[in-house]
């Protein structure tokens, strides 16, 4: 292994069954590099990671630490990652947010202790005001984690994951999961700051994401994976987005934005007039049927409780939702979903049944259908779902298997696959591409666009300001709770909406 090597795993792979992860996988990672792994939804990026880290084990191969001679990859173990400065922080950052940011880096060193086993808290302080200070933090040893800004969570999450490191003086490998999918966009630059000094002290870092353009404005290489296998390791200043999106897909992905068609004369589907429901102030909103409404603002300014109050999650407390003509006012997501609503919430958890199958996932919303006199027809709903994994395009071995085997990405598939298999006349989406590869992408906008050209509504919710601007007729921009702009034809951009999320303009009314 070169001299400079932080990691090196050679001819790794993996099979589960009906699958095979990993194919006789190469990967290099130097020391003072950031390395992304790029790939599309279950194309074998988390389990290389588990591989490295020791969670899981591999068939065939080998894994070099920088610390170390290979070692095959069917014995590894988090001690033996531990030991060759291999590091993880999870894209829920694992840290306990009711506990202050001390308390938090203790969890992860071990709280010292004095005579009686009783903390030294003072040395907690002291240790974790040390960290902040080299981590370059903008936090105190006493703030609450879930006081502090995600971005600055991160870095917690990250010095947390490398003091031990820090502590033996080691330069080891930083592995990050999707370390920006729940950041605000504007505390996306801060993380990337503090990583860009991680690697000028000596870490490398590996990570895996889906946005291109941050994989090519923070990584120096990235590695493509397709089907379990390399595709190659490219130096990102030789590529740009339409390349690399080429390269993970393996065929050219549009990048152009679907045709905004002005629907304004299009009958209304729902209307809202000053709806009062905690933290919403005075929300006047028109959706009409085949129209796409867009849901701007930062983190905090109400986007996913308008969606809540609208689907009968969050209690309104005053004003009218008027839904196809009539007046509405939902108690339940059960009334919502009766009116002829969908939703797609934010947290996967929420949506995805783990351990049923496949076919119950996507079928668990309209289980009438199946329903055969005092049973269900299983065959009915298997294929049926085999009809749904090919229209989405969820890579799964059988629609048999349980839903936490499949791939981040491809578990939300199958709920928009679900929700979309509602025709519901209004669709909520919340997030809908999160952990969704460029591809996905694009194919689940098609289709969302397909149902709304026969009539559908839908309000999106999502942080990524191009993707608004490329699939919203018209978009809504939240602020503490109130409506401070809304963009529509020429003006609907990434940057009026990311201007329009900061500058907090004054309230206005749209329609
Ligand atoms: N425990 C498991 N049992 C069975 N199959 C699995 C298991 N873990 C992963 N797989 C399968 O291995 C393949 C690779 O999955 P992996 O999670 O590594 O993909 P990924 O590239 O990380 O995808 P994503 O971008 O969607 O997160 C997928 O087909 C997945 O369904």
């Amino acid at each position: 292994m070169p001299e400079n090597a932080a990691l090196e795993v050679r001819g790794l792979t993996k099979s589960f069954p009906g699958v095979q992860a990993l194919k006789g996988v190469d990967l290099s990672v130097a020391r003072g590099e950031i390395h992304a792994l790029a790939g599309g939804n279950g194309s074998g990026k988390s389990t290389l990671i588990k591989i490295i880290t020791g969670v899981q084990h591999g068939d065939d191969g080998t894994i070099q630490y920088a610390t170390g001679s290979p070692l095959a990859a069917a014995h590894t173990s988090p001690e033996l990652a531990h030991a060759g400065g291999v590091y993880v922080v999870h894209q829920d950052f694992g840290l306990f947010p009711a506990m202050t940011v001390a308390e938090n880096f203790a969890l992860g060193f071990g709280f010292p202790t004095g005579p009686a086993g009783r903390v030294r808290w003072r040395t907690v302080r002291k240790r974790a005001a040390a960290l902040i200070d080299k981590f370059e933090i903008s936090t105190t040893p006493s703030s609450l984690v879930r006081d502090t800004p995600r971005a600055v969570q991160a870095q917690i999450a990250i010095a947390r994951a490398l003091q031990a490191e820090d502590e033996q003086g080691g330069q080891g490998l930083l592995i990050l999961d999707e370390p920006t999918a729940a950041l605000p966009s504007h505390e996306v630059e801060l993380l990337f700051a503090s990583l860009r000094r991680h690697v000028a002290a000596g870490q490398a870092v590996l990570f895996v994401s889906h946005r291109l353009d941050e994989i090519l404005d923070l990584a120096d290489n990235v590695t493509v994976f397709r089907d379990g296998t390399g595709v190659g390791t490219y130096r990102t200043p030789t590529l740009s987005e339409a390349a690399l999106a080429e390269l993970i897909a393996g065929r050219p992905i549009s990048q152009t934005a679907g045709e905004r068609v002005d629907r304004r004369a299009n009958p209304v589907l729902l209307e809202l007039s000053d709806v009062v429901a905690t933290p919403l102030h005075s929300i006047n909103l028109t959706v009409r049927s085949g129209e796409v409404v867009g849901v701007a603002g930062l983190l905090g300014s109400g986007r996913s409780e308008l969606l809540r109050c609208i689907y009968g999650d969050l209690p309104i407390e005053s004003g009218t939702v008027v839904l196809d003509g009539a007046p509405v006012r939902f108690r339940h997501p059960r009334d919502a979903i009766d009116g002829g609503i969908a939703l797609v919430p934010e947290s996967r958890a929420n949506s995805v049944f783990y351990d049923l199958p496949v076919s119950m996932n996507l079928a668990v919303a309209r289980l009438p259908q199946y329903s055969r006199r005092m049973w269900l027809s299983e065959r009915l709903m298997r294929l049926r779902a085999r009809q749904d994994i090919a229209t989405f395009g969820v890579k799964a071995a059988s629609e048999r298997r349980p839903a936490n085997v499949l791939s981040g990405g491809n578990q939300q598939k199958v709920v928009l696959g679900r929700c979309l298999g509602l025709n519901p006349k209004l669709l909520l989406l919340d997030e809908p591409t999160q952990g969704v590869d460029v591809g996905a992408r694009r194919e689940i906008y098609d289709m969302v666009r397909k149902a709304t050209d026969a009539g559908m509504g839908v309000v999106l919710v999502a942080s990524d300001m191009e993707e608004l601007a490329h699939n919203c007729d018209r978009a809504i921009v939240l602020s503490g709770g109130r409506i401070v702009d809304e963009l529509a034809g020429s003006r609907l951009t990434a940057h009026a909406l990311v201007a329009a999320a900061y500058s907090g303009a004054s309230p206005r009314k749209a329609g």
